[in-house]
């Protein structure tokens, strides 16, 4: 997916990026103000010091719900649509590290010093992964056999979903470094040192 695909919101969340991104528009067109919109795809992972993770008490989100199964904080994962056409029937995402995003930030506001225009850029790392890819590296890598149920397909879900950030890498110079593996080896560090989230630490 490209900056300038159609934009079609397909939930309340992605309703509001947009309104925010048109607010951003209509800023840049009848004032001085400039920005970047910085497109995140399926932000994961944790910092690389294994002091910041992902501590919620409710998520709907993959990456922190298989780590709460991991933990066993959680009886099972389940997964949402086993009937999708990819090649093992689960939906694709472009799964991108937390480090990485806050890297592009800093490039983004490097180049936004310098040129003074406003713009947008999708961040992802554009190779695109399934939810039985990540289940089978969370297993993999936390060595727990934790139970999945195979589920219906979740209301509002895309089939497939990953970043052609090319425009980020030749205009911010950034390029994501890290892989599937590498988030959830962080997040997995991050979960299992801190089976409660921040609760012991405050
Ligand atoms: O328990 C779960 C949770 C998710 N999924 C699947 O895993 C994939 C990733 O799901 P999720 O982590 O929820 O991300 P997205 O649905 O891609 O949502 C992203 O994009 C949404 C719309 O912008 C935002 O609301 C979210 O915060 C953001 O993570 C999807 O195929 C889900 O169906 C499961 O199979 N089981």
């Amino acid at each position: 997916m490209t900056e300038d695909a159609p934009f079609g919101p397909e939930s309340v969340y992605g309703e509001t990026k947009l309104m925010v991104e048109t607010m951003l528009r209509w800023l840049d067109k009848t004032t001085s103000l400039k920005s970047t919109s910085l497109r995140y795809f399926n932000a994961s992972g944790a910092s690389l010091d294994n002091k910041i993770g992902e501590d919620w008490r409710i998520t709907g989100n993959l990456i922190p719900l298989v780590m709460k199964a991991a933990v066993g904080k959680t009886e099972s994962v389940k997964i949402f649509g086993t009937d999708y056409p990819t090649p093992d029937g689960t939906a694709i995402r472009d799964y991108i590290h937390v480090v990485d995003l806050a890297t592009a930030h800093v490039q983004a506001l490097e180049s936004l010093a310098k040129t003074n225009q406003s713009t947008a850029y999708n961040l992802g790392t554009g190779v695109g992964s399934s939810v039985k890819e990540v289940v089978d590296t969370a297993k993999r890598i936390s060595g727990v056999d934790f139970k999945v149920e195979l589920e219906p397909r979740r209301a509002g879900d895309p089939v497939a979903i990953w970043a052609d950030s090319s425009k980020a890498q030749s205009e911010l110079n950034w390029k994501p470094q890290y892989t599937l593996e590498d988030i959830v080896r962080t997040a997995w560090k991050w979960h299992s040192t801190h089976p409660n989230g921040y609760t012991e630490e405050q």
